[in-house]
């Protein structure tokens, strides 16, 4: 029947992925095989899941297994399970299509990449799944039918921009998923994928661990010199989790870490642990050396999975991990729980929240013992999100903060720890100064930092989006004060410098009122600084303002902020300010006056990295009073 085949075209995503697929920038083609594996045990915990939950659920589930099944003469190569299979939609929807967040990103650095080991990195991290098989294949069939569906549906392509699809009367339950292979090439690293030993190896390399039986009919050399075949288990099932941790070996922890977290990198560290008691479980977690390229989404895959007794139950299981440790991989099995658990019932339960609690306690002990080179590698991966901490976990404030690792105006290239920051306080100083800002070139160069640089004191430069919140949230450190240099007075003055400056304000008195009320639209206060050194002005915050950046934070999220007026601060020993305030006292042009308060202010925001206003009319002042001096 024509209507029920059909083609189609790859969504445009998936089209540039299979091509990087089909001209197979992986050099280590043999993971196609995992993947494939990979994919059948989800299938087949999916399928577990199902009958348990839905007792209706026509479907037999005593024999669940993954097949591998060779013909050397046809150059195919057939992985098939008995689990949960695909509908004709799914087949569409989930191979046609990629629904994975981070794919545009993906794509965007793949072509900005010009370097093939860090497209191998890249595409590493993301994980191309189904798609590895055109590395080996040239056509790939799948033949496949959802457990308690009547009907099959067969799917193939050359991955090339089209495939086809058709509904079939008879297909077995389950996934079955058929590679015409390529030529073998040994200098390609295509491998003869029709041999026993390299399937068999293969296997036992990256899917020993998986739960189901994979099996593969074999050839024997019988005792007559006739050749008898028999059918083998080629992995040795066992959950790594469950066995003790002297009984398993780096590479298979590695193996397993790249099985639950889809990346193809290794693991930083690996946390395994079992506790005991009224409430047993086991887990086995790992910190990743690098972020994913989806850790900001908010579809982003998370990371736990959660088993009950060795049964799988669900995949990124928020309740046992928060989301500012989403980054954490790897597995908990606990014992005592229902096999009908849902999201909600785990979110609530007390026991579920205690092991919660003992996880993440457990995380972080575990950063604070990372070796200083693999926490830099950590800091600079995940230091984001672990700040988020400090705003999701009140429970854990101190740990985090002994974890926060910020730049400094203490050292150009080193972080520093709040720990030896106040370890380097100066005598009298009695709180922690910060700034924040982009980046910490424009930082440095603001002239918030001045008076704190001459007198020597250290500033931390706090650049990512959340500092701005975490340090407000948090307040101070071992009891000292979180300062930011942008907010409020500063008081790094001797006594002599105070008088000096009390005298100061009274000579300034009327420029200062006159000042606040020109430029009354902009700010709410021009007043005297006393962090200025070189710089004739800058503009500052009050202690509890709502700084700039986080404005535009909160306007880029899409949510209603009032405008924060800040207060212009003026430096009474720059040339520009002193002559400002005589020709204020000569009575001279209001016009020009004002014009120069204007180009002060608009001086001050720029010096700070901030945008003017009106950039048109500052440039139009500017070119009239240089014009005027020429
Ligand atoms: N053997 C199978 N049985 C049932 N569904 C499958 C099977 N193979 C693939 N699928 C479905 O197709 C989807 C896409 O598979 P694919 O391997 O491309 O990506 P993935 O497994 O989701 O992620 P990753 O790329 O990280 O491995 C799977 O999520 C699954 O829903």
């Amino acid at each position: 029947m024509s209507d029920r085949v059909e083609t189609l075209e790859f969504q445009a995503e998936a089209r540039q992925l299979l091509q990087l697929m089909v001209h197979s920038i992986y050099s280590n083609k043999d993971v196609f095989l995992r993947e494939l594996i990979s994919n059948a045990s989800d299938a087949l915990d999916k399928v577990r899941l199902e009958s348990l939950v839905d007792k209706d659920l026509q479907v037999d589930t005593t024999d669940l297994h993954i097949e591998i099944e060779v013909d050397k003469e046809a150059r195919t190569l057939t992985v098939r399970d008995n689990g949960i299979g695909m509908s004709r939609d799914e087949v569409v929807g989930l191979i046609g299509t990629i629904a994975k967040s981070g794919t545009a990103e993906l794509l965007r650095s793949l072509r900005e990449s010009k370097d093939a080991a860090a497209s191998q990195e890249l595409i590493g991290q993301f994980g191309v799944g189904f798609y590895a098989t055109f590395m080996v294949a040239d056509r790939v069939t799948l033949l496949t039918r959802r457990a308690g569906q009547a009907g099959g549906t067969r799917w193939e392509s050359t991955g090339e921009g089209t495939y086809s699809v058709e509904t079939v009367d008879d297909a077995p339950q389950g996934t079955s998923v058929t590679l015409h292979l390529k030529p073998a090439d040994a200098e390609d690293n295509l491998h003869d994928y029709t041999a026993e030993w390299t399937i068999r190896e293969i296997v036992k390399r990256y899917s020993d661990f998986i739960a189901w039986p994979i099996r593969m009919t074999v050839e024997k050399p019988g005792e007559d010199g006739a050749t008898t075949r028999e059918e083998q288990t080629l992995n040795s099932m066992k959950a790594l989790w469950a066995r003790a941790r002297d009984e398993v070996d780096e590479a298979e922890y590695k193996e397993f870490y790249r099985h639950v977290a889809h990346d193809w990198a290794d693991p930083l560290e690996t946390i395994h642990m079992r506790g005991e008691g009224t409430f047993e479980y086991e887990a086995l977690l790992f910190l990743p050396s690098h972020a994913p390229l989806d850790l900001f989404s908010p579809q982003g895959r998370r990371g736990v999975q959660l088993y009950v007794k060795r049964v799988f139950i669900m995949d990124d299981c928020d309740a046992l991990m928060p989301n500012y440790l989403r980054f954490v991989k790897g597995v908990v099995d606990a014992h005592d729980l229902s096999l009908n658990i849902s999201r909600e019932i785990l979110q609530q339960d007390r026991q579920i929240r205690a092991v919660r609690r003992r996880l993440v306690k457990k995380v972080l002990a575990t950063l604070k013992d990372l070796s200083a080179e693999s926490y830099r590698t950590f800091w600079s991966e995940f230091g984001a999100v672990v700040k988020e901490g400090l705003l999701e976990d009140p429970d854990n404030t101190e740990a985090l903060l002994d974890l926060v690792r910020a730049a400094s105006t203490h050292d150009p290239a080193e972080l520093t720890t709040l720990r030896d920051y106040v370890e380097r306080m100066r005598d009298g100083q009695t709180e922690i100064y910060y700034a924040t800002g982009e980046n910490r070139a424009t930082i440095e160069n603001s002239p918030h930092l001045e008076a704190f640089r001459a007198k020597g004191y250290e500033v931390l430069i706090l650049t990512d989006p959340v500092d701005e919140v975490w340090v407000e949230r948090v307040g101070a450190y071992d009891g000292k004060t979180l300062r930011s240099v942008a907010k409020g007075q500063v008081d790094l003055e001797t006594d002599e410098e105070r008088e000096k400056a009390a005298a100061e304000r009274q000579e300034y008195a009327d420029l200062l009122t006159w000042m606040s009320g020109a430029l009354a639209d902009s700010v709410k206060e021009v007043r005297l600084s006393t962090r200025l050194t070189t710089s004739p002005a800058c503009v500052v915050g009050d202690a509890h303002d709502m700084t700039p950046t986080l404005e535009k934070m909160y306007r880029a999220m899409g949510q209603e902020v009032p405008r924060v007026k800040r207060i212009l601060e003026l430096n009474p020993t720059h040339p520009l300010v002193t002559g400002l305030r005589k020709a204020h006292e000569q009575g001279g042009d209001g016009t020009a006056l004002t014009e120069t308060a204007e180009l002060l202010y608009g001086m001050a925001l720029l010096a700070e990295g901030g945008d003017l206003a009106d950039p048109a009319r500052f440039t139009r002042i500017l070119a009239d009073r240089l014009a005027r001096n020429l």
